[in-house]
């Protein structure tokens, strides 16, 4: 008898993949895979550790590990400015933070050298960095000036501003700095996967496509559910969704290699990788 492979698939356990969580929930897509939720960083961990075989990861990942892995194609987690998801919040005005201790998210791969970059290009500061697994605002600023946050915890601290703090979205800095969109995340499958079940990897990728286009169709729906379980009302979570772009558009593509670019000029990457994609339609 042959045995059915199970597909070690990824997925983001933040309110940005609320679409495609609830499409594929919704459809009954997820029969068939091993779905890990966790946050990006567990998820990077995972794939380039041979532990997930398909998965969103944060758009840095793909250039550090760019041997390992394939793109698939027209998926991201984008934003073309303005997102309320990626957000510093700072006990003094960002022109003041040099000599500051600045906690980043250790949920994230991306946006912290993505505020590196911020605050290095725009600003001119190399303030003290530090990890952080706290998600509480309240508490990450008893022992830092200022502190970096993505996902929910951001969407939380956004919606929860403290009194006398400054926050900056770190999505809209970046538009300020380049012009562009940024590709925060990338859907990827290991190149050990595509190539040995490529007929299994483009099963899943339809059902990525289609649990997206499912679940972007009923945003309203989607966000009722969610209600449930997070502090955000539905208003707020259409509001956020809607800043938030999927695709992978020439553009994103032009806008990720502009990221990547400043990524190695400040030495976090040896180089600007080229983009390969699976073959996927
Ligand atoms: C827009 C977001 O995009 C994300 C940011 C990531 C990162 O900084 O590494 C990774 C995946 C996405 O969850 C967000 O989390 O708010």
């Amino acid at each position: 008898m042959v045995q059915s492979i199970q597909v070690r698939l990824g997925n983001i356990n933040f309110i940005n993949c609320l679409p495609l969580a609830y499409g594929l929930k919704y459809r009954g897509m997820e029969q068939g895979v091993d779905m890990i939720a966790a946050a990006p960083a567990v998820l990077n961990g995972l794939i380039i550790e041979g532990r997930l075989d398909i998965s969103p990861v944060s758009s840095i990942i793909y250039a550090l590990n760019r041997d390992k892995l394939f793109i698939l194609p027209n998926l991201s987690i984008s934003a073309s400015g303005f997102l309320q998801s990626i957000l510093l919040a700072s006990k003094r005005p960002i022109t003041e933070l040099n000599n500051a201790r600045v906690a980043l998210t250790t949920k994230s791969a991306t946006s912290r050298i993505l505020l590196k970059i911020i605050l290095n290009k725009a600003y001119q500061l190399t303030p003290e960095y530090f990890p952080s697994e706290v998600g509480l605002q309240t508490e990450v600023l008893k022992e830092a000036d200022a502190a970096l946050f993505i996902g929910d915890d951001a969407l939380y601290a956004y919606h929860n501003k403290i009194p006398g703090c400054y926050y900056y979205d770190i999505g809209q800095e970046w538009r300020k700095l380049t012009g562009q969109a940024m590709v925060y995340a990338l859907w990827v499958v290991t190149r050990e996967f595509a190539e040995s079940q490529p007929g299994l990897l483009q099963k899943v990728y339809e059902r990525l496509t289609a649990g997206f286009a499912h679940g972007l169709a009923n945003i309203q729906a989607a966000a009722a559910c969610e209600t449930y379980v997070s502090p955000f009302s539905a208003g707020q979570i259409t509001d956020y969704l809607q800043l938030l772009n999927y695709t992978l558009t020439p553009a994103h593509l032009q806008a990720l290699l502009t990221y990547y670019e400043l990524a190695q000029e400040m030495g976090f990457i040896d180089g600007v990788p080229e983009l390969n994609f699976a073959s996927v339609e």
